[in-house]
């Protein structure tokens, strides 16, 4: 029985597969990139059934428009396929020492985990004041490529210092702040907005925002809204239901893990 004779390669292959599919699903939710997508995926079916009939001539002009078919995908996918490449290349080099040293490879106990506790209670305090706040908190994907567009720096993160980045009349209230290994590392920063249409429209840029970055790397991210006060915790572009601060801890430290 020939199908049985499965390799480990073989399953290797179809989890590489599986995962590429996912970030490309993750790439493309939400967004045109979809309908396009199904549009490219319709013209090839098309195309391969005219050949099965030999209907000569749609069939030559459906395989011409498949034969450019890679460089139009190139040209209309050039957004995502730079994003994913930007996916790919930004694993962070200190999350794969934080894995040698859960393996024992190596020794260092450089890294400080993140203090939750500050950060929701610094969220709470701002959502009774009606300050709106955007945290994002780094884990395997570096956000260097976001950090960029703010303004670096290194803050040990307390809950004064959160509270007081956010106050209306901060210079550094605006944007969105990274934090890694418990330092704020980047304020004022600018996130990609998400696209998804399905997001309610009470939401506006801050919370697409927070999604945008949560779609695209593995970050998570906190909102506070400046109109309403609550805190939307968000991970892998999706709000995360909780009851209470301490479910919404447990749930920020088991993701932290
Ligand atoms: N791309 C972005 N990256 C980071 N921060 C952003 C981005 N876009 C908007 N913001 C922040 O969100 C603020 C505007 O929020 P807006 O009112 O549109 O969002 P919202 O989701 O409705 O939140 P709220 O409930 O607080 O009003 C801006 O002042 C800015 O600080």
């Amino acid at each position: 029985m020939d199908f049985l004779d499965l390799r480990i390669l073989d399953i290797v292959d179809i989890l590489l597969i599986a995962a590429l599919l996912y970030y490309l699903y993750k790439l493309v939710k939400g967004t045109v990139a979809v309908n396009i997508f199904i549009g490219i995926t319709i013209i090839y079916l098309v195309g391969k059934l005219t050949q099965f009939l030999q209907m000569e001539m749609l069939s030559s002009v459906l395989g011409e428009f498949i034969g450019v078919g890679m460089f139009a995908l190139i040209v209309v996918f050039q957004q995502e396929i730079r994003k994913f490449l930007l996916m790919i290349g930004s694993t962070n080099f200190a999350r794969r020492r934080k894995f040698l040293q859960t393996l024992k490879l190596i020794k260092d106990d450089l890294e400080t985990p993140n203090d939750i506790e500050s950060i929701v209670s610094a969220c709470e305090n701002m959502g009774r004041t009606n300050t709106g706040a955007l945290i994002v908190v780094q884990r395997n994907t570096s956000l260097d490529f976001v950090k960029n567009t703010g303004d670096k720096m290194k803050i040990l993160v307390n809950q004064p210092i959160l509270e007081s980045v956010f106050y209306k009349n901060s210079i550094l209230h605006d944007g969105a702040i990274i934090i890694e290994d418990n330092f704020i590392t980047a304020t004022r920063v600018v996130l990609p907005v998400s696209n998804d249409r399905t997001i309610p429209l009470r939401f506006g840029l801050r919370h697409r925002a927070a999604v945008g970055i949560t779609e695209k790397t593995d970050a998570l991210a906190l909102v506070v809204s400046e109109e309403t006060g609550q805190i939307s915790y968000i991970k892998d572009g999706e709000f995360v239901m909780y009851d209470g601060r301490d479910e919404l801890i447990n749930k920020l430290k088991a993701d932290l893990v």
